[in-house]
């Protein structure tokens, strides 16, 4: 669908880094949410998700992470509320972490790290028609954010982690359909932090409207073991390399302010 995208993973430097300099960029992503630091908006609405789980489509290995694409040809699946004044139609969603639990999230609140991240992608379809515009505008995308922590096991994840064996390597892909990412959500998704800021990867265009979700999501060790158990190499490629650790570090704030819908 439109909103997947190729990385080159160049041998440099790790493709997480990301290039070392961005021009021009003032407003990055990941950061680190200082929690005492930012600001109670009574403004910020909750977030409004309908997802119509027969818009999901494939699921593949890009080299970085494993995304689930949905069909955004319609307004199927969709976002609003929160701090956004237009509609956002899901794209895509997929995760990043890390090679043990100790670390893997790219966002971290008070400099705390979690072992995984979800991040759900969408973008303005009141303003734009396909991702592909949208990504190069400030408006254009909006991203929900939400932290995995290592516990019980999450029934609705099993689908998800029975299907990564077959996409274990590079530009993979298997069909996968009827998938409800609603239920990748925490409980509550009335709490959460927001701020203006970044792709995590390469074109690291500065197009994204972020929502961390406060309450995170619990997987079982067994679950992200699946995980770690993807590769970033192609199965033509000799050396084998476990995907893991693909987030990128914390970038600076440059006095942007982070806005809490809760107090
Ligand atoms: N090129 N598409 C992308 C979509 C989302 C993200 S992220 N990791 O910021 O959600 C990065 C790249
Ligand atoms: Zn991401």
């Amino acid at each position: 669908t439109a909103c997947s995208s190729k990385y080159v993973l160049s041998q440099m430097h790790p493709m997480w880094q990301g290039p070392l300099v961005v021009p021009g960029g003032d407003r990055q992503s990941p950061i680190d949410i200082v929690v005492r630091k930012s600001i109670f908006d009574s403004k910020l609405k909750p977030l409004v998700t309908k997802y119509d789980p027969h818009t999901c489509q494939q699921i593949w290995n890009n080299g970085y992470s494993f995304l689930v694409e949905y069909d955004d040809t319609t307004d199927k699946s969709t976002l609003q509320g929160g701090p956004m004044e237009d509609k956002f139609r899901l794209c895509q969603f997929h995760f990043h972490w890390g090679e043990t639990n100790a670390w893997g999230s790219e966002h971290t609140v008070d400099k705390k790290l979690f072992p995984a991240e979800l991040h759900l992608v969408h973008w303005n379809s009141d303003k734009y028609s396909l991702f592909e515009e949208a990504v190069m505008e400030d408006n254009g995308l909006a991203v929900i954010g939400v932290f995995l922590k290592v516990g019980k096991r999450h029934e609705g994840l099993q689908k998800l982690v029975d299907a990564l064996p077959a996409i274990r390597h590079k530009n993979s892909v298997v069909a996968f359909n009827r998938f409800d990412p609603g239920c990748l959500l925490p409980t509550n998704t009335d709490d959460y932090w927001t701020y203006h800021g970044s792709l995590t990867t390469p074109p690291l265009t500065e197009s994204v409207t972020w929502m961390i979700m406060k309450q995170h999501i619990e997987v079982s060790h067994e679950q992200l073991a699946v995980f770690r158990s993807l590769l970033f190499t192609s199965a033509e490629e000799d050396m084998q390399k476990s995907m893991v650790n693909n987030f990128r570090v914390q970038q600076p704030l440059r006095g942007r302010a982070v806005r809490s819908s809760f107090n």
